[in-house]
Parts: C-alpha cells; structure tokens; sequence
C-alpha cells in the first residue's frame, strides 16, 4: 500500500470566543490531513492540539507532518506512524484515525444514540442563554466557573439551578482554576442539589491529584478529571494511583485510538467524552470513538453551539484545491 500524503494549516473563528479559567480564545487552529490511496480514494484526519491542556503545540504538530515524506509506504506506516512518540498525542489521533478511515466503510458509522452536552457561556450569561439550547434538544449543560468572583459565580448558579427545567443537568468546570477552599465550597453548594448537579469537571490544577481524590471521597457531587487525564500516559496513571470516578476523554488529543480503546475495553471506567474544538474532521472520528465506548449513557460534550460558520462548499477538498 502507498498514500500521497498533503497537509494544510487550519485557522477558523469560533461563533463567539471560548472562555475560562485560562483566558479567551476566538481562533481554533489546527492542521487538517489528506490520504489518498491509489486507486484514488481520499481520506481525511485532523491534528488538532490544545498545548495549554497538555497536548502537543501547534508548532510541533507541523513540525511533525514536515519532515514525512509525500509518499507514504507502508514501510513508514509502521515505523513512524504507528510509533508516534507520546509527547505528540494529537498527531497519533489525527494519523491513526485518518488510517482507519481509509480501512472502513462510513455505513457502520453511528452515534445518532449518543446523548449531547451543550456549553453555555460563562459568568451570568449562562442565565439567558441555556433555553435557547434546551429548545434545540439539550438536556444537560456545561457551564465554566473559576472564570469570576466566586461569591458571583455562586449565586448564579442558584438561579441557573431554578431556572432550569426539572430533568436538566448541569455540568461545572473549573478547568483546574480552583484553591482548596473555593473546591470545597462548590462542592458543598453542588451536594444541596443532588440529582441537579452531574459533576464538577476538573476543579485543581494537575499537580493536585491526591487533594481531588480526597475531596471525591468526602463529597457526594462526583468530581471529572480532564486536564487531569489529557493524555492516555496521564489517564493511565491516574487510573493506577485510584481514580474511580468520572474521566473525561478528549479523543483529538489523549492519542492513539487503538490504545484507548483497549484501555477503555480492559477496565470498565466511567467516561465522558468531550471535543477540542475540532472540525467535522476530527469530530467524526472522535464521535466515533463515544459511541464505542461511552459508559453509563454519560452526554458527550459535542455541543455545536461554539463551532465555527458553516464551511465552504466542498470542503475540505476546496482547501486544497485553492492553493
Ligand atoms: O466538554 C465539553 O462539554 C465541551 C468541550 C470543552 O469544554 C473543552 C473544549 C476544548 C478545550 C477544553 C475543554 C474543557 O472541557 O475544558
Ligand atoms: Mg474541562
């Protein structure tokens, strides 16, 4: 088997800028990847990294895609692309699952089961912004905090908590911006409201492992890793030194897709899967990947509602037919 392989660098506006606990960001880069076999069947993938989340940067991705040759060989297949180094997880994502495109028939592909997270804005916008979603079939929401005051941020979430219709749940996440005491704060908040509450996503920073083991031991409000867990090197560790409750998955950066799924296959944790940002590209595969091997019928954080206006007609292909 040989590919052509082609590579562009993506840059697309969000509808409105992302933000938390790490500041704002309105432009979603990210490289997109182009396969063709040779009886001319094409296949995409993205590489789509989140550097300040633990992922590779942007550079080293491009970096990466440099120095492979346009013709891909089987040769290099497994000696460079199936050996990936850890330390570029969105690249091992976007090649691996590129590969497999090209494997599969896109019939078998079906995640129309699977159950969407919608994002609301920050801060008080979160208040007129969550019916507008709920109109369009979303049952469970993530909001970002750690992003104002906390006494702010407390008191919006008691009318977030009234507004919302009976079967709504919320999602918090911190993105790792919280101390020890405002964790312990939110978490007494969210024990009040049992069955509103689904988890606290992330509330310490990385370095604070054994604290948020503690703090999911004493409250009832189940705490998600997620910066915790970007990668599949991380996911596993944490796994070992004890973690049993929620982990958030990111496909487009943990890794290597086969590896996370046997991981996922071998001991039965509690995920939730959850976008970068990503295209249509990167979205599929990794949409692909929630609907394998999503638990406990956990929302995917797949919400459209951030994603980019609408491409151009016959995209991606247009990308390179305009260079
Ligand atoms: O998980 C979701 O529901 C939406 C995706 C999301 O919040 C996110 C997207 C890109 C980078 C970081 C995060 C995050 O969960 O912190
Ligand atoms: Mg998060």
């Amino acid at each position: 088997m040989k590919y052509q392989f082609s590579f562009r660098n993506i840059s697309q506006k969000f509808t409105r800028p992302v933000i938390t606990n790490h500041g704002i960001w309105e432009i979603r880069e990210s490289v997109i990847i182009r396969l063709e076999d040779m009886t001319g069947k094409v296949s995409w993938g993205e590489i789509a990294p989140i550097s300040w989340f633990g992922s590779e940067t942007l550079e080293e991705a491009l970096d990466f895609c440099h120095q492979l040759p346009k013709e891909i060989t089987s040769e290099i297949i497994f000696e460079i692309i199936f050996k990936i180094p850890d330390k570029l997880p969105a690249c091992q994502f976007g090649f691996e699952s590129a590969l497999e495109n090209l494997q599969e028939n896109h019939e078998s592909l079906n995640y129309h089961h699977l159950n969407f997270s919608g994002l609301l804005p920050a801060g008080k916008a979160a208040l007129n912004k969550w019916q507008n979603l709920w109109n369009q079939g979303y049952k469970t929401f993530k909001w970002k905090i750690g992003v104002h005051d906390i006494n702010a941020e407390l008191e919006i979430l008691t009318l977030l908590i009234y507004n919302l219709p009976e079967s709504a749940k919320l999602r918090l996440d911190a993105n790792g911006g919280l101390d020890d005491n405002a964790a312990k704060l939110w978490l007494k908040q969210c024990d009040n409201f049992p069955n509103k509450i689904d988890f606290i996503e992330q509330p310490l920073p990385v370095d604070k492992f054994s604290e948020m083991l503690e703090l999911s031991n004493y409250y009832n409000t189940k705490i998600a890793l997620d910066e915790s867990v970007a990668t599949l090197q991380q996911l596993e560790n944490c796994y070992k030194q004890g973690w049993r409750s929620i982990f958030v998955i990111k496909p487009g950066i943990v890794g290597s897709p086969s590896r996370l799924r046997k991981f996922c296959q071998q001991y039965q944790i509690d995920v939730v899967f959850s976008s970068v940002f990503e295209t249509a590209i990167g979205r599929q595969a990794a949409l692909k990947l929630a609907a394998e091997l999503s638990s406990n019928n956990r929302a995917v954080g797949f919400g459209i509602n951030h994603y980019f206006t609408q491409p151009q007609a016959n995209w991606p292909q247009s990308l390179w037919n305009n260079l």
